[in-house]
């Protein structure tokens, strides 16, 4: 188990180490809103990662399984994770078009993983006001899809999307909840630019920073909430 100190360090380096701070502006000042904002994200991140619960050998031996159903269980935790997670997004946007140009970086489109990404994907979604178009494991959906086979922790899997389902040129957002080894969000991403969407950024609740996901994302920005490497 964690200390609080040790998770207090993990929630404060959750965001991307490879750039600026995602509350820092191109001066390196801090604007207000995004200092609010930041200040509300840091508040809201121990309550969620103090839900999330753990299964040593689960799904087989040797994975210790980061269980994040609980922060749907209790709809206060539940609002909180949606809030925080629209903040991120918000911040996301400030972050890589510049301060007061956010918009620019609004996702069109937030594309979720099956099956934990479909647990949020689609609130958040109404929230930015963008669609929601879901990537499901082979032969869950009709019509003609594109697909991408992909290694993950524990094991091989293939995942689909519809054609059409992505314009060309939309801006996509991929979500999911955990990124561990960065197989499925990487296979994602493929299937994003096979349908000619504009894949500017991956958000995740969750990052295990020792299996090294984000080396599978060929350097597109990467967001996490929260993190842990137990
Ligand atoms: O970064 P990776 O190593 O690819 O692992 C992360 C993926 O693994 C889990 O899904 P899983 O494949 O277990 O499917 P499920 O959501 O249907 O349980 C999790 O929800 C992520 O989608
Ligand atoms: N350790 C883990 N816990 C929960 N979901 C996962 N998906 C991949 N690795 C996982």
């Amino acid at each position: 188990m964690s200390s609080t100190a040790d998770v207090a360090q993990n929630l404060a380096s959750s965001s991307r180490r490879d750039q600026a701070p995602l509350t820092t502006d191109a001066s390196g000042r801090q604007p207000p809103a995004a200092t609010a904002g930041a200040a509300e994200l840091a508040s809201t991140k121990m309550s969620l990662y103090g839900a999330l619960k753990r299964f040593p050998d689960f799904p087989i031996p040797g994975i210790n399984f980061i269980d994040i159903l609980p922060l749907f269980q209790d709809p206060n935790i539940h609002r909180t994770l949606l809030r925080a997670l629209e903040l991120q997004v918000l911040q996301f946007g400030a972050d890589v078009a510049g301060a007061g140009n956010a918009a620019l970086a609004k996702p069109d489109v937030i594309v979720g993983l099956d099956a934990r990404g479909f647990l949020f994907g689609p609130s958040l979604a109404l929230q930015l006001n963008a669609s929601f178009v879901p990537v499901r494991k082979r032969g869950k959906m009709p019509g003609p899809c594109v697909e991408a086979a992909y290694e993950k922790e524990y094991g091989t899997d293939y995942f689909q999307m519809q054609e059409g389902a992505v314009k060309p040129g939309q801006k996509v957002l991929v979500v999911d909840d955990i990124i561990a080894t960065g197989g499925s969000a990487a296979a994602a991403g493929s299937l994003v630019k096979q349908l000619g969407g504009d894949l500017i950024g991956y958000l995740f609740i969750l990052e295990i920073p020792f299996l090294k996901g984000r080396d599978k994302l060929d350097g597109v920005p990467t967001v996490t909430l929260l993190e842990t490497d137990d």
